[in-house]
């Protein structure tokens, strides 16, 4: 350390470098706190879960001049799986379906972590193995006591992050970065729980209607084909009076599942009325249609449904096929056509798929 000069010339210049200094600290810390402020601001207003994630992964790292950020999120219901594919992401969350990578951050300490280059495995775990990050902060995420989620922000530079620094900025982000993504979910929740049928898991009546206008629009103004199905479960209420509601209501559940699984992303499923459901496959012709419809008659056929009992019960389902635009100029006439094509099947003798005869013809003929 220089010793202090004994000038008095050189001693008032030494006092105004450090004058100087400590205002230059101050000015530094004064324009941290802007931005911390004005991050808090747009993540208490930020409307939505893709606008979240940018502004945690992407705007974080510009507005601080970091190297990385991460976000992970605990989803052990896989809530969050279902909702977040369908977002126009520029960078995803890690979704963890348990504790188990937040513990290995975290232990039981809960608290922000500084992280030096000294503890690079820590580094890998957060960031990924060969990650160039030589320091980072990790935040965890809690609310009610609970660890949701973890943030972290990474640098190349060593020396960004050290143990010895404070982290009042840092968990004051975390508290409130917690606040918005559980306030962002519970939005979510509800726009779901507005649009989901309650007892399959499918989208709703509700949600049907809203889309299938989308869906048609699209498929008449791109000029592709768009294929309706109707899929009714046969004979369903002797279902109900042989076994008892309940287990009426675990196959419709079941089969409500079956169908989901059984389509593609951009197709649509909803349950239409009591044990009938309704299945939008846009860009899908004739012969693709009857073999998703085929798909599903089968597997429906061949489940074993397992009873509330524990016992298993056995369902078939009838399917009607529309078209369009072989069989319909219109969305009520397209779902008019598949529910005469269903009435077909069921006449017919159920358990089978039964396309619309105007539609399967002009189909057949084009
Ligand atoms: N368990 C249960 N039953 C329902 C639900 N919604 C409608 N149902 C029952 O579904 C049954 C439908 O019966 P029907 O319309 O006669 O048709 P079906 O017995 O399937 O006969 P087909 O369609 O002609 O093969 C009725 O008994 C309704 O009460 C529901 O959410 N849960």
């Amino acid at each position: 350390m220089s010793s202090p000069p004994t000038d008095p010339q050189a001693q008032v210049q030494e006092l105004r470098r450090q004058l100087q200094s400590l205002l230059e600290a101050a000015t530094a810390n004064e324009r941290k706190l802007d931005r911390f402020d004005a991050l808090e601001r747009r993540l208490m207003a930020v409307g939505s879960m893709e606008e979240l994630v940018h502004l945690l992964l992407i705007d974080c790292c510009a507005d601080f001049g970091l190297d990385a950020a991460e976000l992970w999120l605990l989803d052990p219901e896989e809530e969050l799986r279902r909702a977040l594919p369908a977002l126009p992401m520029v960078k995803a969350p890690r979704l963890l379906d348990h504790h188990g990578p937040l513990k290995d951050l975290f232990g039981a300490a809960r608290s922000t972590r500084l992280v030096g280059p000294a503890d690079a495995p820590l580094l890998a775990k957060a960031f990924g193995e060969g990650t160039p990050v030589r320091s980072a902060a990790l935040l965890p995420l809690i609310r009610q006591g609970l660890l949701i989620g973890s943030l972290h922000f990474g640098a190349h530079d060593p020396e960004r992050y050290d143990a010895a620094s404070g982290t009042k900025f840092l968990d004051r982000l975390a508290a409130i970065a917690a606040i918005a993504i559980e306030s962002m979910l519970n939005r979510e929740r509800l726009r779901r729980a507005g649009m989901t049928d309650g007892l399959t898991g499918v989208h709703n009546r509700r949600y049907f209607d809203h889309r299938s206008l989308i869906e048609f629009s699209q498929a008449v103004r791109h000029r592709y084909p768009l294929a309706c199905l109707f899929l009714d479960i046969d004979h369903f209420k002797a279902i109900n009076d042989g076994h008892g509601h309940p287990t009426g209501d675990e196959v419709l559940r079941q089969v409500g599942g079956l169908i989901q699984r059984s389509l593609r992303t951009g197709d649509l499923a909803a349950r239409y009325g009591g044990e009938e459901f309704v299945v939008l496959l846009p860009r899908t012709d004739l012969a693709g249609a009857c073999e998703v419809a085929e798909r599903i008659r089968l597997m429906v056929q061949d489940a074993p449904f397992v009873t509330p009992e524990g016992g298993t019960v056995n369902a078939t389902l009838s399917a009607g096929l529309a078209m369009l635009p072989a069989g319909a100029t219109s969305f009520a006439e397209l779902l008019n056509a598949a529910d005469r094509a269903l009435y077909d099947a069921k006449r017919a003798g159920r358990n089978r798929t039964v396309a619309d005869s105007l539609g399967a013809a002009q189909a057949a003929d084009s």
